[in-house]
């Protein structure tokens, strides 16, 4: 019985299926795909850090017992469509978890499958890449995993006990909204900045411009959080610096890496999400504006 299912070959995916893989064996962890993807799964295979991967390639036709963990590491762009090929594969015990950055995907997966399935997650603190069936990383980084309001519940209690059982890095914050808006001050600055500039991590690592417009962006989001009631700060934001600051210099963040594959952004989950919320609430968010125009104009000029 695959125990764990995991839809989204990219960065992430790669890395987490690899690492499940490692640990608990190949009959216990599927990736999930419609047929089209497998086909083309199976052809190619995967590389984790120049290491041949051997995963379990299921459809959700082929796999013959609901997991007990279903993540989702696809796009924001990919998400409904994933959603759709999985629907059927979601049991009455299964946990699902979202590594997809933003404070969307969530609220998706919960219209899509229930609130009592969805457990909240953030994928932070790692610099995971991914170029044709290559994928590597430096940091693995870490999933905080946890109800919205905290409080450890039998539900988080079990994903952690997965999670340690495959040696996958896991936190337990206090409070999951507080840290999925802080997650997004960190990708509303540095994904939108890197990928404007065209710029690796060092980019933003060293002072200049770009560091600085940076810092702009992140203080608009602490505006519109705080406005909205959530306890953001400065120094969430210095505390993300100092992670930025650890990572690959020549890694890039996963918005950048859309960019250079001329691919359609999460801008939608970053500025997309602030300006709209900014608005709402009478806050300015000049940066994010000019960012968001910005990447649209970048993305028109691909299609
Ligand atoms: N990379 C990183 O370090 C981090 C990324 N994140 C977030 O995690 C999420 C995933 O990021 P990342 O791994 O970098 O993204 P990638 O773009 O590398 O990978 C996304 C993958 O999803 C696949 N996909 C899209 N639609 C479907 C579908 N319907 N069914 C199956 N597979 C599908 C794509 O495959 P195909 O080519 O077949 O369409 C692609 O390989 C994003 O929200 C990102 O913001 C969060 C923290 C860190
Ligand atoms: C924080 C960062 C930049 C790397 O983990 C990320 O979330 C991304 O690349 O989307």
């Amino acid at each position: 019985m695959c125990r764990i299912a995991i839809i989204g070959m990219g960065a992430l995916g790669v890395m987490y299926a690899q690492r499940f893989t490692e640990t608990l064996g190949s009959a216990q962890v599927a990736v999930l795909a419609d047929g089209e993807r497998i086909k083309r799964y199976e052809k190619d295979g995967f590389f984790c850090n120049g290491k041949a991967c051997e995963f379990t390639y299921r459809t959700p036709e082929q796999l013959k017992e609901a997991p007990e963990l279903l993540i989702f590491a696809v796009k924001y762009r990919g998400l409904a469509a994933a959603i759709e090929t999985v629907r059927d594969c979601v049991g009455e015990n299964t946990l699902i978890l979202s590594l997809l950055n933003g404070i969307s995907s969530e609220e998706m997966l919960i219209e899509a499958f229930g609130e009592e399935k969805v457990v909240y997650c953030v994928a932070q603190k790692m610099d995971a890449q991914k170029s044709g069936n290559q994928a590597r990383y430096v940091n693995m980084g870490e999933l905080a995993v946890g109800e919205l309001h905290g409080g450890m519940t039998p539900r988080v209690r079990r994903v952690r006990e997965i999670l340690d059982q495959a040696q996958i890095p896991c936190v337990l914050p206090e409070d999951m909204e507080q840290l999925m808006w802080s997650k997004l001050l960190c990708n509303t600055g540095v994904n939108q900045t890197t990928m404007i500039f065209e710029g690796c991590y060092e980019m933003v690592q060293r002072p200049g411009k770009e560091r600085d417009l940076m810092i702009e962006a992140m203080k608009e989001v602490i505006a519109v959080a705080r406005a909205r009631g959530i306890n953001l700060t400065e120094r969430d934001m210095e505390e993300w610096m100092a992670v930025l600051d650890q990572l690959d210099p020549k890694g890039e963040t996963s918005m950048r890496q859309d960019g250079r594959h001329r691919r359609k952004t999460e801008v939608e989950l970053f500025s997309g999400t602030i300006r709209r919320l900014g608005r709402e609430m009478g806050i300015a968010t000049p940066v994010n504006d000019q960012y968001y125009r910005k990447i649209k104009e970048m993305e028109a000029e691909w299609s």
